[in-house]
């Protein structure tokens, strides 16, 4: 996906929305004109105690009758904190933790409190398990217990994948670095310490080239200017690295010098993209791309299979958990060779191609052209014979299905964070397969698509979650859902 909030991710896809995180009606005090809210600032600083976290990490504390949220605070601490009120638009910000948690540590990244990217370094690594444990646990109590999180060792440097995002500051020097939290101002940065280290020094040596190449960062307001991003993806299996200079106009001045000097600077990139986008959006990744140089795309091994990768297909974002959990989610499909899967949203093809290996035939279905001809690819290029991909809405392909009387055994999904929709759930619901396997990286969603499911015929029996992205509020989980008996729906 090439959104900044998915799976991972880091940033909201849409502009900022302060009012809908501070859980307030929409412009209930709001200054049309502008968006700010309407009315005189009050801001006080108020002592008070945590009581727990919110389903994004945040410590929620009780003023003057009203619940708010405060990042960077954890239950059981008192602290202080500034509450700025504007009509009814209130919001807190920490100032000082006067007790501190047992399990508060000093947050090992200098940019933390100002970047968004990450929500609980100052948490240490049992107090993050914990509540992520108990975020997915309270989802799916209507369910079942979850089993306890699958956690990693080595709980930094884990993305595969990383972003920059170019500019200029007060002083007209070029920066690169992260988006503050909800905002689009960039916090400058030379190491992501969740990012591939790599990836990170090949973003700082293009910082230093932009000068000598006369490229300038793409500025939002003005429209001006040529790079906007830097997507780094790197194949932790195999080495190969891509590159993706996300710029404004397809007009690239110097192109060969700047290729030839990247290169020398970096001989392990394996190939060079340049990826335009010349819209006024929150998204990345415009739609067309050209290569610089290499093949275009990069190959990572993953289960002992071999996937090709494009700039713009979804691939998860921490290799080390994802076998974790994919090995889960076959365990969860229960294979034994003979069975029809569709693996819905099926990206380039990873789950199905996995799945393959113990199952009678698979289907795979995802929206993105460019993910479904990487499945196709990947399908090839580990000679599996009884693997099959279409493009197209995942939804509407399980309607198609469910209307022709075609019949599904085993149904893996993995849509995107917003979850699935009603048209896939009734399909299934209508293809009655006998176990669904559900992996998400939003439980919020998927808890509520399997409470349809459960609804029309399911049982829930089993779920795992698994810390793919440590130091963030994000987690993953996985569920086994299985049809009732006839009797017994
Ligand atoms: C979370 S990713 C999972 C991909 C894959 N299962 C994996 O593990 O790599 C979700 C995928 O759903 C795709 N997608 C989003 N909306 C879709 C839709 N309506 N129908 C089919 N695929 C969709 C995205 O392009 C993305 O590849």
């Amino acid at each position: 996906m090439n959104k900044r909030k998915h799976k991972g991710h880091r940033k909201s896809e849409k502009k900022p929305n302060r009012l809908k995180k501070q859980n307030i009606k929409p412009n209930s005090s709001r200054n049309q004109a502008d968006g700010k809210p309407k009315g005189k600032q009050k801001t006080v600083t108020a002592e008070v105690t945590c009581s727990g976290l919110t389903n994004e990490g945040k410590g929620i504390v009780e003023w003057e009758g009203k619940r708010l949220e405060v990042a960077h605070l954890m239950p059981g601490e008192k602290a202080e904190v500034i509450v700025s009120k504007r009509g009814r638009y209130v919001n807190a910000e920490l100032k000082r933790v006067i007790k501190p948690s047992k399990d508060r540590i000093t947050p090992p990244c200098e940019y933390y409190y100002a970047c968004g990217g990450c929500q609980l370094q100052h948490m240490n690594e049992q107090a993050q398990t914990r509540f992520k444990q108990e975020t997915v646990d309270a989802l799916m109590e209507p369910f079942i217990k979850p089993e306890a999180i699958l956690t990693m060792d080595d709980s930094y440097d884990y993305r595969n994948k990383s972003h920059t995002t170019f500019g200029l500051n007060k002083e007209r020097q070029v920066i690169g670095g992260l988006y503050a939290q909800n905002t689009h101002q960039i916090i400058p940065m030379e190491r992501c310490l969740i990012h591939d280290p790599k990836a990170d020094e090949i973003v700082q040596t293009i910082k230093g080239m932009l000068k000598s190449s006369k490229m300038q960062p793409y500025n939002e307001d003005t429209g001006q200017g040529f790079l906007r991003h830097v997507l780094v993806k790197v194949g932790k299996g195999s080495g190969e690295i891509m590159v993706v200079l996300v710029v404004a106009s397809p007009v690239f001045k110097g192109k060969n010098n700047f290729v030839k000097a990247l290169r020398k600077a970096h001989p392990e990139i394996t190939t060079l993209l340049m990826n335009i986008n010349n819209r006024d959006t929150s998204m990345i990744l415009g739609d067309q791309e050209k290569v610089l140089f290499g093949k275009g795309t990069i190959t990572d091994t993953l289960c002992g299979l071999k996937f090709e990768i494009s700039a713009k297909s979804f691939y998860q974002i921490n290799p080390v958990q994802t076998e974790k959990l994919y090995g889960k989610a076959i365990e969860m499909a229960e294979l034994t060779g003979k069975e029809t899967v569709v693996d819905a949203y099926c990206g380039i093809g990873t789950i199905s191609l996995i799945a393959s290996r113990k199952a009678g035939k698979v289907i795979g279905v995802e929206l993105n052209k460019d993910a479904v001809r990487d499945a196709i690819r990947n399908s090839k290029r580990n000679g599996v014979k009884n693997a099959r991909f279409y493009q197209g809405d995942a939804g509407e392909f399980m309607v198609q299905m469910a209307a022709r009387g075609e019949k599904a055994d085993v149904v893996i999904m993995d849509p995107p964070r917003s979850g699935s929709d009603e048209a896939f759930l009734s399909s299934v619901v209508k293809l009655q397969p006998k176990r669904v396997v559900y992996v998400s990286c939003n439980p919020e969603t998927q808890a509520r698509d399997m409470k349809y499911l459960v609804k029309n015929g399911y049982k829930v029996e089993g779920v795992q979650p698994v810390d793919m992205f440590p130091q963030t509020h994000h987690v993953e989980a996985v569920a086994k859902l299985v049809l009732k008996e006839a009797g017994n729906r």
